[in-house]
């Protein structure tokens, strides 16, 4: 099986539930796990037939910070579909973080996982 991944991928973001967190923005941490078919990049060396971590890093980070959710649970949900259908991306795990949300932890947020994983995206050599 073979994963590319993201991980502590920190975009400030105007999210929040609350009318005062509407006028601030505050940091969101994303950790992205995508399932890839890496043999062919890996035998060839190219680079295009990789999953290109830094552009699908790049697209996350314009997406989160041009746009306004409530929920925590939106913001993961569209970036899931975003990566899905831009990058071709059949199976994926989201875990976004809002680690300033709740003063007593050190951080808070949710897992999702979306797609499905199968012989031809990276489940098997
Ligand atoms: N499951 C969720 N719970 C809460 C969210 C959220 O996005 N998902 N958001 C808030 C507030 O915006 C919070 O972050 C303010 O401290 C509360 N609970």
């Amino acid at each position: 099986m073979a994963i590319v991944f993201i991980e502590n991928l920190s975009v400030d973001s105007c999210i929040g539930v609350y009318d005062w967190e509407k006028r601030i923005r505050q940091k969101l941490i994303f950790t992205i796990e995508m399932a890839w078919p890496n043999k062919p990049a890996a035998q060839t060396d190219d680079i295009n037939l990789a999953l290109d971590y830094a552009k699908v890093s790049q697209a996350v980070c314009d997406f989160a910070s041009s746009r306004q959710f409530e929920l925590i649970e939106t913001m993961a949900e569209q970036v899931a579909a975003l990566i899905m259908q831009q990058f071709n991306v059949s199976w994926l795990k989201i875990k976004l973080a809002k680690p300033g949300a709740v003063k007593q932890a050190t951080s808070v947020g949710v897992i999702i996982e979306r797609g499905t994983l199968t012989a031809e995206n990276g489940v098997s050599n």
